[in-house]
């Protein structure tokens, strides 16, 4: 069932190595067919190299395996709950990228501080609040997806103009409008995390960019009510 989906996940999760985004069997990529409300996604621990479309596992929206030989990955619960939380992507990703993640451990959401950033994420890529001890030793997986729903919703940011989140002490989680757009957002998130970094030791005290040209160079690619695919 999906193959097409399945095809579509497994090319996604193959770009991670190519871009840099993972090292060993880090990270994992999903996507979702809306119609059936089914969900592909990488099989837990399998080394890169080895994966197959065979080897994609398909879940329903409850976790519930409702193909596949091998063990959903272990973000699985995450990507579950984003994908019902924001119910216009159709892609997800999850990578341990370095320069992201080193914004993630430090609790330090990215500012917008050029266009390239503006191009993609209107305005800061948000990191979550840090998880408390009794969400850490409850259900962990789901409790990553829940704050990361709550750092939305208690900002009121709309995911289709901002694709992306760092959760504290963890790493990025990014998304699109489908497997391929999602892994190209996290490619970018890696980078603009990294032209962070360097534009800070280069000035400390560099601003925002200004909320104008942050304006024009998102809603020029995006149009004002950023929808992806979609004007
Ligand atoms: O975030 C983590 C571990 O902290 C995971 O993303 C692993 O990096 C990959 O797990 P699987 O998808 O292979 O289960």
């Amino acid at each position: 069932m999906l193959e097409s989906l399945k095809e579509k996940v497994l090319q996604a999760n193959l770009a991670l190595p190519k871009h840099k985004l993972v090292t060993f069997t880090w990270g994992n990529v999903s996507g979702i067919d809306r119609e059936s409300g089914l969900v592909v996604i990488k099989p837990s621990g399998l080394d890169y190299d080895e994966m197959t479309s065979d080897d994609m596992v398909v879940v329903d929206l409850e976790g519930n395996v409702v193909e596949g030989d091998l063990k959903p990955s272990s973000d699985t619960a995450t990507h579950l709950i984003l994908y019902k939380a924001f119910t216009k992507i159709g892609g997800i990703v999850h990578t341990h990228s370095t320069a992201a993640t080193s914004w993630a451990q430090a609790g330090r959401s990215i500012p917008a501080y050029g266009t390239t950033h503006a191009d993609y994420f209107y305005g800061e890529i948000p990191c979550t609040r840090a998880m408390t001890r009794e969400e850490i030793e409850g259900k962990y997986e789901l409790e990553t997806g829940n704050v990361i729903v709550e750092c939305f919703e208690s900002q009121n940011i709309d995911p289709m103009n901002i694709p992306g989140v760092l959760v504290n002490s963890h790493a990025p989680f990014v998304w699109g409008k489908d497997p391929n757009n999602a892994v190209h957002n996290a490619v970018v998130v890696e980078e603009v995390a990294d032209m962070a970094m360097k534009t800070l030791s280069i000035n400390p005290s560099t601003p925002p960019m200004d909320q104008t040209l942050l304006d024009r160079h998102f809603l020029r690619k995006h149009g004002a009510n950023a929808y992806y695919g979609q004007k």
